[in-house]
């Protein structure tokens, strides 16, 4: 039986997935598997018995994919699975960022008790009107899931949309409609835009790089949109160009101390992925990934580990995985012990990704030598981390 912790709420729709062979537990330490969302998991101990964590949802900043890895444990996500609901919030974004939405609504709320309100609001409403986005230039940084949807709904409402992804997947390049600009300088976004949307992950790589640089280089009033982490905008630069109206308006759905004190800062509680169709995607999507990793070994959308597919195990082998790490000689050594244990490799995989590599062996389970001799020697093997006879 394989014990999964939740470490957030996760739709039903996902855990209802779990067959017989597995059951929930609420003690984490015990279990082979952790769903989870944003919970952060720096701190977290894991228990011997984990193999994975699946992330219910694409953002992964809060596990510590380096110690998982290290530990053996593959981490996943979820990718795509909640793209629609997050550029569904930036289109509504783009319209709060146009109009005077938010301030027109609270002085309707102000006025409540007005008896005349429906008069007084007619000669209120010049301070909240805005412009069109038709028309605008728009720029998309990051064209993976989610700028590229929001990319193709801007350009479907009538936008200029420019687009700034040096890594972007063949998949994503190819879903985007022709008529986005591909801008090879991330500078030229900056230069060029007058709503500009940013869709990237937090790394370090990433950290703070929307700063005083990129202000000074954008357009006086240019709206600015956060729907990915907080980390990527450094605030003091934002809490300054918002005061000197160089950034019309900040719309972010990370609310943090500095945040919440900026003016024309529209702020949301982490809503993007809030919605219960993307909630019921993620989470059957990250049961699936990893109920196929604990039953077969094949890894799908990791984020520490590489894609690996060796199908089902076939009738009458036996199937033995190495997570190690991606250094000169391990699939010699690897091969070497089942070898002189006399155990024939009838198929196998070796993939790496970074720092890591994955190895997948269907063994013949009939011929003669010492497979469990053999597996506590490739346990013991220097940067294996971990050994699994899946079956
Ligand atoms: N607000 C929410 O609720 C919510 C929901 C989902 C995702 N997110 C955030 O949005 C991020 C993106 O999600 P996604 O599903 O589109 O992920 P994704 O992996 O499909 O796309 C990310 C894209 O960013 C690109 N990229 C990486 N570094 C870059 C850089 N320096 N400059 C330009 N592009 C760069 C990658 O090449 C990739 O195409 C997530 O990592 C997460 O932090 C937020
Ligand atoms: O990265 C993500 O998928 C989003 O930020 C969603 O986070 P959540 O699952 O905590 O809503």
């Amino acid at each position: 039986m394989h014990k999964i912790h939740c470490l957030n709420n996760i739709s039903p729709y996902g855990t209802d997935l779990l067959t017989a062979d597995y059951e929930l537990t609420e003690d984490a330490a015990s279990a082979s598997g952790i769903l989870v969302r944003s919970a952060a998991m720096h701190d977290m101990e894991f228990g011997d018995n984990l193999l994975a964590i699946a992330r219910a949802g694409a953002g992964v900043n809060n596990i510590p994919l380096d110690r998982c890895a290290e530990a053996g444990i593959v981490v996943f996500n979820t990718p795509g699975a909640n793209a629609n609901a997050v550029k569904e919030l930036v289109l509504c974004a783009l319209l709060l960022g146009s109009r005077g939405i938010v301030d027109g609504i609270g002085w309707v709320r102000d006025n409540a008790d007005d008896p005349a309100v429906g008069k007084a609001a007619e000669k209120a409403k010049k301070a909240f009107a805005g412009h069109e986005i038709k028309g605008k230039k728009l720029g998309v940084i990051g064209l993976g899931a989610i700028g590229a949807e929001v990319a193709n709904a801007a350009v479907d409402l009538g936008m200029d949309v420019y687009g700034y992804d040096p890594y972007v997947s063949v998949g994503a390049a190819w879903r985007l409609n022709s008529a986005v600009h591909y801008v090879a300088n991330l500078d030229d976004i900056f230069r060029t835009c007058d709503y500009i949307t940013i869709h990237v992950p937090a790394m370090e790589s990433t950290k703070g790089m929307i700063d005083a640089h990129a202000f000074e280089l954008m357009h006086d009033g240019v709206v600015f949109l956060n729907f990915s982490r907080d980390s990527l905008v450094n605030d003091e630069a934002m809490a300054a160009a918002l005061e000197s109206g160089k950034v019309g308006c900040y719309l972010t759905d990370f609310a943090n101390p500095a945040v919440v004190a900026m003016k024309n800062a529209v702020v949301l509680p982490h809503l993007g992925a809030s919605t219960a169709e993307a909630e019921d995607n993620c989470a059957m999507m990250a049961v699936r990934e990893m109920m196929s990793y604990i039953e077969t070994g094949n890894i799908a959308n990791s984020v520490n580990f590489p894609a690996c597919d060796m199908g089902p195990v076939p009738e009458g082998l036996r199937r033995v995985t190495v997570l190690h790490a991606n250094v000169p000689n391990a699939l010699t050594r690897i091969t070497e012990i089942f070898g002189e244990a006399g155990v024939n490799i009838v198929d196998l995989t070796n993939k790496s990704r970074g720092d890591y590599a994955y190895t997948m062996l269907d063994l013949d389970a009939g011929n003669p030598g010492h497979p469990d001799d053999a597996i506590d020697r490739l346990n013991a093997i220097d940067r294996v981390f971990r050994v699994r006879v899946v079956k």
